[in-house]
């Protein structure tokens, strides 16, 4: 078991490149099973959750390549689906959110796929039950054995369908679209989410022989194929990433240039930060983000205090609300954070409030929190990392911070982000791993 050791209170300087985004290689790495032919894939991140997979896909039979640090051949010619029953497969395949995309792509190349319940970030219920609703519709049924955990699923004779989706869930649309898109016929998905990870897997496919229309929509039109080919395809930057960097050189008053962005593809992203009074540019595809001492939150036209909610594409990402929360702490001005997908997200909030940060939480999902423009700095404390992005939260509070601070379970924020106490090394961060299983911790 590893920690970080943080000593904060260091200005950062310099630039930092955004790994391949997490969420959109769970799925483009998934979809390689609908095809024999070979698949190449850049910009892979070098996290857990995409290992995992990539690990798990071998073990279903897929021969993998690794061609560089980053660049990946798959090809998914002889998948053994007696692996499904094995001890390894549930063990592996339920360790991770993304595992679960494995199932559309099963079912429409060999009419059977299983999974054990999938993990991912402990945050609040996380049901599937808009993927499984989108596979009955297109035929197949399901089995869910409750004390194994255990979903079997078959489809002898998939047919394209008008799907309503119960709500917009961004790995059920891609998982129902990489079922659809060999299911006999038209299939149309309504409520459709639309993150530009969804946007790259259409893309990825349409490039594989699949005919999908209305992509970057909530109305996904599919016409079903008999079989679709090799491709490649380059992962775009991680824009969670993105995010949790601008909050990063805000917090610790850094200047910073987060590279080869693509901006176009941010969405309402930098708009949200700049509500929160952070000044940054636009040099060619870099954020540049100069050292500033104060940032003031914008309130609503009306004068009224400022809100920050997540919502489904094109909305605010609830991935980057704990990192707004923990940058408004250090504002000048309050914010409403409201986090209205998950119901566990906000509990970190106890470790910012022992650090001094002025924070009501008002329930599961909202927090209001009271910017104290910096008349004084975060104390460094000892913390453990809840989930992903709380984790990195915290990871950005303590190098702001006065002090020392140590954060347990940094597996949490490993799951998504590549190396990261080497990079924020190269920016100057005082950071350094220590075993959490010897006896001073
Ligand atoms: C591996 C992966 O890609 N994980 C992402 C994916 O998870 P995942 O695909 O698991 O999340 P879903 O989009 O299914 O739903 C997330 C949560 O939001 C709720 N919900 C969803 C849609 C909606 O219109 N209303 C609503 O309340 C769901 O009930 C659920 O509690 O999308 C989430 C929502 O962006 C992100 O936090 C996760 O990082
Ligand atoms: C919640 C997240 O991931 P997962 O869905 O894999 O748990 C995340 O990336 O913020």
């Amino acid at each position: 078991m590893n920690a970080f050791e943080i000593i904060g209170g260091k200005k950062l300087k310099g630039e930092i490149q955004p790994q391949g985004a997490k969420n959109e290689a769970l799925q483009i790495i998934s979809a390689v099973l609908l095809t024999d032919q070979k698949v190449t894939i850049s910009n892979i991140p070098d996290i857990k959750d995409v290992n995992k997979l990539i690990e798990l896909l071998g073990d279903l039979g897929v021969t993998v390549e690794r061609l560089s640090k980053d660049t990946y051949t798959f090809e998914a010619k002889n998948i053994n689906l007696e692996f499904f029953q094995s001890d390894v497969f549930k063990s592996k395949g339920g360790s991770l959110r993304g595992s679960i995309m494995i199932v559309g792509p099963l079912l429409a190349r060999f009419g059977k796929a299983a999974i054990p319940k999938p993990g991912g970030d402990k945050i609040g219920r996380r049901r599937l039950d808009t993927h499984f609703l989108g596979f009955e519709k297109l035929g197949a049924k399901f089995v869910y054995d409750s004390k194994k955990e255990f979903f079997n699923v078959d489809a002898t004779n998939l047919q394209g369908a008008y799907i309503l989706m119960d709500e917009a869930s961004v790995t059920g649309t891609a998982n129902i679209v990489m079922t659809a898109v060999m299911a006999k016929g038209t299939t149309t998905i309504y409520n459709a989410a639309c993150e530009p990870y969804l946007q790259q897997l259409c893309k990825m496919l349409n490039r594989m022989g699949a005919k999908i229309s209305g992509v970057g929509s909530n109305l996904l039109t599919i016409e079903g194929v008999t079989k679709l080919g090799g491709t490649e395809h380059r992962m775009l930057p991680d824009m969670i990433e993105i995010g949790s960097f601008i909050g990063l050189a805000a917090m610790t008053e850094s200047e910073i240039t987060i590279k080869n962005v693509c901006y176009a593809e941010l969405g309402i992203i930098p708009e949200v930060f700049r509500k929160l009074g952070i000044k940054f540019e636009l040099r060619g595809d870099d954020i540049f983000i100069p050292s500033q001492k104060h940032y003031v939150i914008e309130s609503f036209i009306d004068g009224s205090m400022l809100t920050i909610a997540d919502s489904p594409w094109p909305g605010f990402t609830p991935d980057l609300l704990s990192i707004v929360l923990v940058v408004a702490t250090q504002a000048k001005g309050s914010v409403l954070i409201h986090q209205k997908m998950f119901e566990s997200r906000l509990f970190f909030v106890d470790k910012l409030i022992d650090m001094g940060a002025q924070i009501i939480l008002c329930d599961p999902h909202r927090a209001t929190v009271n910017g104290i423009n910096k008349q004084y700095k975060l104390r460094g404390i000892s913390m453990t990392s809840p989930d992903i992005r709380a984790g990195v939260s915290l990871l950005i509070a303590a190098l702001s911070a006065e002090g020392t601070s140590t954060i347990f379970n940094i597996e949490q924020i490993e799951r998504g982000y590549q190396d990261i106490d080497t990079r924020l090394r190269a920016l100057g961060a005082q950071i350094k791993r220590v075993d959490a299983s010897s006896p001073s911790h």
